[in-house]
């Protein structure tokens, strides 16, 4: 049997790595074989692409070129495999991200990303993605008070906002995978939501 596959989404600073290690444990306490990974990234060559994507400036392009490469390695040496296997697989980031950065945030066209999706992964689509939507301000806060700030972390305010409503406005397009998760409440809180909407896929 065929696993499932959850994208974890939003802005940086949502709460996505916070609540990846829940659903680990919620799935595996369910007796699913998990695997998390994660965007760009979860490849040996992935995380090389993302060292330099997190790290160097580049034109837009080659920006979105380099995420569908790592992607396009995810895919093949992570993804498909463990699905096929019938593992589940959590991912924290996909193709939304890129909608959301390079469209939303750095005006790619969307019909350039559209092509670059169909040519990556014409058959694949997540079968639920977790949407961790928090005002722009509380993101600021959280990333400023965890970590130092990669290349991403470090945009201006209004390049989050054109992010943030790139994310929404996917998320209206595709109600039938996209959950959104109001990131503003505790931790606890967001769990207990996470655990329901679990339930439903099991
Ligand atoms: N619901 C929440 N309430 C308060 N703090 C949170 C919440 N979710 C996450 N955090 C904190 O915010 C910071 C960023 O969270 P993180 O999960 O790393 O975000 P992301 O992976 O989306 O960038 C971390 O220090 C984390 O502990
Ligand atoms: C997958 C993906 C990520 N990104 C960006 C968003 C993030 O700022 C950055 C790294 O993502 P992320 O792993 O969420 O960073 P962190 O571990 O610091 O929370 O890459 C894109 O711009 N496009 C993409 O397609």
């Amino acid at each position: 049997m065929q696993g499932k596959f959850i994208t974890f989404e939003g802005i940086d600073g949502a709460g996505k790595s916070t609540h990846i290690g829940f659903v680990t444990d919620f799935l595996a306490g369910r007796g699913k074989t998990v695997v998390a990974s994660r965007e760009p990234g979860g490849t040996p060559l992935g995380e090389k692409l993302r060292d330099v994507l997190l790290h160097e400036t580049m034109h837009l392009e080659t920006e979105a070129l380099l995420m569908f490469a790592s992607r396009r390695e995810h895919i093949a040496q992570v993804i498909a495999p463990q699905l096929a296997m019938g593992h589940w697989v959590l991912s924290d980031r996909f193709t939304d991200a890129s909608f959301a950065y390079q469209s939303g945030g750095r005006g790619l066209s969307r019909e350039k990303m559209e092509a670059l999706e169909a040519w990556v992964h014409p058959a694949l689509q997540p079968d639920l993605t977790l949407l961790f939507d928090v005002p722009l301000e509380v993101a600021r806060e959280r990333l400023a008070a965890s970590r130092t700030l990669d290349k991403f972390e470090r945009e201006q305010a209004e390049f989050f906002a054109r992010c943030r409503a790139e994310y929404l406005r996917r998320a209206a397009q595709f109600p039938g995978r996209f959950v959104v998760v109001d990131s503003t409440r505790s931790i606890e809180a967001i769990q207990r939501e996470l655990a329901d909407v679990l339930e439903r896929l099991l």
